[in-house]
């Protein structure tokens, strides 16, 4: 597997919260988020039913509808060809980072941000800066050791109260690389990234494909919205892809209905259909979840031997761990609309910290030593219906104590051997006394350590 390093993810999460707003309650399916994806890489979600998987793919889509918004935080989508694409697009809604460099000085708006009273914390995500107060943090320190840059200002969307933009912006430009929010774009621009730059694919191959269609044509009408491709040079391009997707006798099976399908075949044809917008980020909400096994592994294999060809970052949901052993580099564990434990995939196997992980992981069939006795943890993932001020896993865990039902857990380095694991639990860093650990989780809570920028 190859995975680029560059400087910019090509997905960054940050403090993404979603919320359902009905009469009853208001239900935050993601609450403040933080995660990114590197080029060509599969990053696994996984988690239980009801822990905000889907809410958190369909909020980086722009797919949240009524009662349901985006409530908080970025959705930073960083390829260079729809970055380009959108501010060609969107002029007037583009920001230019170097020419705002050019145009301000850096220090000078972080002290003009400090006397508005705004924290280092809110400014940057640097532990060093988390809970010291504006008093004890001069601007000049920041900008030297990077800990604040322009692109903070923008990405935190401090411009805007600084009154260098409008506030408008969703696209970002930069000679080291821009990107689009599309937690901020309009339904137009949405369309344009979902069509070329982030495709997504569904559970039920069914309500992706129309069944009054044939798949070819289905196929066709997306190559030819997303690359404006008609004819035979279209008919020639759907036989490739249903090629690429390996659905046998691709020439005749063209021209089939989806019923004519199998549920694998389908999904397959979901596939190559996904691959016709030449997406540089494949969201696969548990695909295979309706497949029996063996079907199963042969989409999971397929999608890994696509990844390696085209260079596509994958980002697989699914609530089955064996899954993510297969499929995933890292992975993202989440609970109840938080992200409780982050790491590498053999480190989270290998090393998994929090107690609910641990449950996980112990409820993957083969992984006990007796395999009739299924062990998974009892009881449900919580409606996250208020603010957490508390761990909302404590209910279920094990090993909670005291302190878990009136102190919310911050994610904190959890690995000596790795700075990409962290993990939302009071029994951690372990380095700590007890005592201390929740102390420092109580700090961090009030510090407003993840920078929550945005209302
Ligand atoms: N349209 C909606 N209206 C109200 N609440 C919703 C809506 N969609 C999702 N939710 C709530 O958001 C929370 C997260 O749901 P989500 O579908 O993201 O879970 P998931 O992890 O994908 O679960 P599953 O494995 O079952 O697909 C749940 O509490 C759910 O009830
Ligand atoms: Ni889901």
């Amino acid at each position: 597997m190859s995975v680029q390093i560059t400087e910019q993810p090509l997905l960054a999460i940050e403090n993404l919260q979603t919320s359902f707003f009905t009469d009853k309650e208001t239900i935050r399916a993601v609450d403040t988020i933080n995660f990114e994806i590197q080029r060509g890489e599969t990053v696994g979600i996984v988690g239980e039913s009801g822990s905000g998987k889907s809410v958190t793919a369909r909020s980086i889509m722009g797919l949240i509808d009524s009662p349901g918004r985006v409530v908080g935080g970025s959705v930073r989508f960083g390829h260079e060809r729809t970055v380009e694409r959108l501010a060609n697009r969107f002029p007037k809604r583009t920001v230019d980072i170097d020419e705002l460099r050019n145009e301000h000085d850096v220090e000078t708006l972080i002290e003009r941000l400090f006397d508005q009273g705004v924290s280092p914390a809110k400014l940057t995500n640097d532990k060093d800066y988390r809970n010291r107060s504006t008093a004890d943090v001069d601007a000049v320190e920041l900008v030297r050791e990077n800990a604040v840059t322009m692109r903070t200002l923008v990405e935190r969307r401090f411009t805007e109260q600084l009154g260098i933009t409008d506030g408008n912006d969703f696209i970002v430009r930069s000679e080291d690389g821009g990107y689009v929010d599309t937690t901020h774009a309009p339904e137009d621009a949405l369309r344009m990234i979902r069509g070329n730059g982030i495709a997504m694919i569904f559970q039920d191959p069914l309500t992706s494909l129309n069944p009054v269609y044939t798949v070819g044509n289905q196929i066709k009408e997306a190559l030819r919205l997303h690359q404006g491709l008609r004819g035979s040079e279209a008919h020639k391009e759907t036989i490739r892809l249903l090629e690429d997707v390996s659905i046998p006798d691709a020439r005749r099976r063209v021209s089939e209905y989806p019923h004519e399908f199998s549920g694998g075949m389908r999904q397959r044809a979901i596939i190559a259909m996904a691959l016709a917008c030449k997406p540089d980020l494949l969201i696969c909400d548990e695909p295979t979840t309706a497949l029996d096994v063996t079907i199963q592994a042969q989409i999971l294999e397929l999608l890994m031997d696509i990844q390696e060809e085209r260079d596509l970052a994958i980002m697989f949901i699914t609530h089955d761990m064996g899954v993510i052993a297969e499929i995933a580099d890292r992975v993202n564990v989440m609970y109840a609309g938080e992200l409780i434990e982050k790491a590498p995939v053999e480190e989270l196997f290998a090393n998994p910290k929090h107690p609910y992980t641990q449950g996980l992981l112990e409820s993957i069939p083969g992984r006990n030593t007796d395999e009739d006795r299924l062990r998974t943890i009892e009881g449900d993932v919580p409606t996250p219906n208020e603010e957490p001020t508390y761990c909302r896993f404590a209910p279920r865990c094990p090993k909670a104590f005291d302190a878990c039902d009136t102190v919310h857990p911050s994610n904190v380095d959890v690995s000596e051997t790795t700075a990409d694991h962290t993990a939302a639990c009071l029994l951690y860093p372990d380095n700590m006394s007890k005592e201390d650990a929740v102390e420092h989780h109580r700090t961090l809570g009030n510090g407003d350590a993840n920078g929550g920028d945005q209302q």
